[in-house]
């Protein structure tokens, strides 16, 4: 199935975190438009009300997504029906858990991406863990495959993005591969575009100012962040 994401796109995602002061549709609809006048290719989103909004305000395409669940299992758009909802309300593309672990419906995921492609006729993005979910994924009929849950699923979860991993997939499966995951600095950007990815998602570092500020405050020497003003 033919991609509306365009090789060598930076992808936004546009997520909120529960609590946080920028958790609203409204926010994130913002959130798309400055990476949009910024130059991004794409938006990924999470939720039909989040979809809804960004599709509102941007013409780029929407790659959406749908959380539901146990955030420590299958949770990123687990079924198709969650899969339909993003699309409904806008999404260009589905991205979907497409680890090897047990779905929470228990069907296949052949299954679901057979349903994907027939009924909402839109293309998917898989998001795996590891280089055999990858190659699984796009067996099984996925039309990109992303890197975003490698360091998710059990073993820790490293400081930088799995270059190693987009390498690897790049260079074995016969569809787009997108870098995804813990990408914070124009050299990962480099560094996974080098490994031979065909588009770049980042979200953290553009749209979760509440980790950034908590991030470079981390980096403050200790006597300097508490020397009393003079
Ligand atoms: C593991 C998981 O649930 N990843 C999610 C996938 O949609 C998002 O929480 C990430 O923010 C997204 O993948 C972008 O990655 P980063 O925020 O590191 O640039």
């Amino acid at each position: 199935m033919v991609t509306p994401l365009a090789a060598g796109s930076l992808v936004v995602s546009c997520q909120s975190i529960p609590g946080d002061p920028f958790d609203s549709a409204g926010s994130m609809a913002l959130m798309a438009r400055a990476a949009e006048l910024g130059g991004a290719g794409a938006i990924r989103a999470n939720g039909p009300e989040h979809v809804a909004a960004i599709r509102a305000v941007t013409t780029l395409p929407i790659i959406g997504i749908n959380k539901l669940g146990d955030p420590s299992g299958v949770f990123i758009t687990p079924t198709f029906e969650s899969a339909a909802e993003v699309v409904a309300a806008g999404a260009d593309l589905v991205a979907l858990d497409a680890t090897l672990r047990p779905r929470p419906d228990g069907h296949p995921l052949r299954r679901q991406f057979e349903r994907i492609h027939q009924e909402l006729g839109v293309p998917i993005l898989a998001d795996v863990d590891t280089f055999d979910a990858g190659l699984a994924a796009r067996d099984a009929g996925a039309d990109l495959v992303a890197t975003t849950l490698s360091g998710y699923t059990g073993g820790g979860t490293p400081a930088g993005p799995d270059v190693d991993l987009v390498r690897r997939l790049a260079a074995a499966v016969d569809c787009p591969v997108v870098a995804e995951g813990r990408i914070r600095t124009p050299e990962d950007v480099r560094a996974v575009v080098d490994a031979g990815a065909y588009a770049v998602v980042v979200g953290t570092a553009i749209t979760n100012p509440t980790f950034m500020t908590a991030h470079l405050v981390s980096a403050l020497p200790p006597k300097w962040s508490t020397r009393p003003s003079s």
